[in-house]
């Protein structure tokens, strides 16, 4: 399969200027400026294929942001390269933002002031999109969406989540081979969270474009994703299958147990994480769950036993408190 992104030992520094508190400093700041830098991406690689959803997933200033602004051209790498459908994003070539489009969760792009059907028409010259083809588009968008009339009301009289509709039918009229979605459905409630993920899932199907997602939500990463980048602090840490984060990173498992006398005390079996009327849940290293659930099987009287993995968020957590180490 032929890869969309190819991303090679890329970097970002930030210069920031910096200053001493006092009248004395920012005098002096004047006419000398100190500056710090802030590595903010540190030399990622990665390549992500035509058609694939890739959840990109880091804690708060991992350098996501930074990362897929470069990757949309909105931001020159301080070294490295970058490849998107064959161009160099920073280069801004019109024959590439034609077929690539970022969204953000936590920045409108629409007007305010306008309904969303107006925005549309801007976009339809921006990209110069056939009269046509932009109708069907728009007209598909919609419906998928299930916009209806909402994108003739002007976008401040919109809720959070159907001025995300609305932002992604502006975003995707010309119709992008590549997607960079960046929290998309931050703030939102749960139905609105699941219809964007439906609706980018049927996005993906239908034009096999790639999606780069980042997202504090695991539901979106576990619906959406089969693979993960994992960066901290502006590097990589996982790059692979969901789940094998799970196989790597999940230090414990949880077993289910339901007794048969609910005031028997487990504890010296594994950690108890709840207990409700005979039903406990155990926590256990990984490495010894086997061991464990015989000694219970053996030695307790149960009526049922479980074995789960933790969910994906305390694994997510559990590889964010681990120190940065290239993988
Ligand atoms: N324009 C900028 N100038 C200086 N530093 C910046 C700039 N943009 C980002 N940074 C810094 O770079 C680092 C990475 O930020 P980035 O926004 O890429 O992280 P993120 O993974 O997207 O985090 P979040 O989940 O909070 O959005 C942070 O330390 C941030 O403060």
């Amino acid at each position: 399969m032929s890869q969309t992104i190819k991303v090679d030992t890329l970097i970002k520094t930030f210069q920031v200027p910096e200053r001493e508190a006092g009248l004395k400093a920012a005098v002096g700041s004047l006419f000398k400026r100190k500056y710090r830098e802030v590595e903010a991406v540190k030399k990622i690689s990665f390549g992500i294929d035509a058609g694939e959803i890739v959840g990109f997933l880091g804690p708060n200033g991992a350098g996501k942001t930074t990362t897929l602004k470069m990757l949309a051209g909105l931001l020159f790498p301080t070294s490295g390269q970058i490849d998107v459908l064959g161009y160099e994003p920073q280069r801004r070539e019109k024959e590439l933002l034609r077929q690539i489009t970022i969204v953000m969760g936590q920045r409108n792009q629409l007007m305010w002031d306008i309904p969303a059907l107006d925005s549309f028409e801007l976009q339809r010259a921006i990209y110069q999109i056939p009269e046509g083809e932009f109708r069907r588009m728009r007209d598909e968008l919609i419906d998928l969406l299930n916009m209806g009339d909402l994108v003739k009301k002007p976008v401040r009289n919109l809720s959070l989540g159907e001025r995300m509709k609305a932002e992604f039918i502006s975003a995707l009229l010309h119709r992008p081979k590549v997607l960079f979605l960046d929290e998309p459905t931050i703030g939102l409630d749960v139905t609105a969270q699941r219809l964007i993920r439906e609706f980018v899932a049927a996005y993906n199907q239908r034009y096999q474009a790639s999606v780069m997602l980042t997202s504090h939500y695991m539901a979106d990463v576990q619906a959406l994703c089969k693979r993960v980048i994992v960066i901290h602090h502006g590097q990589l840490l996982y790059d692979g299958g969901l789940a094998g984060l799970v196989e790597k990173f999940a230090a414990y498992k949880t077993i289910g147990v339901t007794l048969n006398d609910p005031d028997l005390d487990l504890s010296e079996y594994g950690e108890i994480i709840s207990n409700s009327k005979g039903q406990v849940n155990l926590r256990v290293p990984k490495s010894a769950t086997a061991q464990i659930t015989t000694r219970l099987l053996n030695e307790v009287a149960i009526s049922d036993l479980t074995i789960e993995d933790p969910a994906i968020d305390s694994i997510i957590e559990q590889v964010f408190q681990q120190e940065a180490q290239v993988v």
